[in-house]
């Protein structure tokens, strides 16, 4: 069969969750488009197909704002990992992934996993100011700089420490009563990024993909179909009125 004719199916769902305007849909702009867009607050929710190696992987944006907050249990049915994001120069929002967003996970797979992200580093991290450089992503060395020139000087102050989306992280574990040594440790799920300059975006992601990766392969290996086709005619649907449902 031409491979014209056949859809993708996602093998496998990724769920963004947080505070309005902490960054989701700018963080899924940098990882599918490399690049850093104006954005409007998200209304419901938004699906990205990543194509990963031979795998499909759908991660979906969700909306922040209060209104939309019903949504998010429906949107995370079934997911494989969640990631909570916060934004670092913002304590609130990260209290936020505790009191408005965890509870929405409970309709996720029980063996979802966990990522915890604090973004907008660039505000406050010199480092996370920098944009990384196609080189640096590809691991070359890097010139030598014998003049460097200093760090530019953080913008915003910090709110959340590391340590405090670790000890969430831990938190997070134990709502899913799950035991902390037999998970992913904290340090491996707790990421700090930068939409803006892709700062440890790509780091995200791909962890992510690769801990999904057994998800993937289980429901592969239970038979599910990998693509859809569409040469098949199918029946449609019909009401009682006839109509097409
Ligand atoms: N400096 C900086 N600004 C960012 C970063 N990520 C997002 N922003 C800005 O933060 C604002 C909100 O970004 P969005 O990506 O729309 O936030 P959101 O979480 O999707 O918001 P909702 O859709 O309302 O839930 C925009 O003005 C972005 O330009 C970042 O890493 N650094
Ligand atoms: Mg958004």
């Amino acid at each position: 069969m031409p491979q014209a004719s056949r859809t993708k199916k996602p093998d496998v769902k990724i769920v963004i969750l947080g505070d309005m305007n902490v960054g989701k849909t700018s963080l899924l702009h940098r990882y599918t488009e490399r690049k850093f867009k104006d954005t409007i607050s998200t209304v419901g929710g938004a699906f990205f197909l990543k194509q990963w190696g031979p795998y499909n992987i759908s991660i979906w944006d969700t909306a922040g704002r209060e209104q939309f907050h019903g949504l998010g249990s429906m949107y995370c049915r079934g997911a494989a990992a969640v990631i909570l994001t916060y934004d670092v120069t913002n304590w609130q929002s990260l209290a936020e992934l505790e009191n408005r967003f965890l509870s929405l996970t409970d309709t996720a797979n029980t063996d979802c996993i966990f990522a915890i992200v604090g973004n907008k580093a660039d505000l406050t991290d010199a480092l996370a100011q920098e944009p990384v450089t196609e080189s640096e992503r590809r691991d070359e060395p890097q010139p030598v700089v014998t003049c460097p020139t200093p760090p530019a000087t953080p913008l915003h102050y910090k709110q959340v420490s590391r340590e405090d989306a670790m000890a969430l992280y831990g938190r997070v574990l134990r709502y899913k009563g799950l035991e902390e040594k037999a998970c992913l440790p904290a340090e491996r799920m707790c990421f700090e990024t930068s939409a803006k300059t892709g700062y440890s975006v790509d780091a995200l992601f791909e962890t992510l993909f690769e801990l999904v990766l057994p998800s993937i392969l289980k429901k592969r290996s239970e038979g599910e179909s990998a693509t859809v086709d569409l040469e098949t005619p199918m029946e449609p649907k019909r009401t009682k009125a006839g109509c097409c449902a």
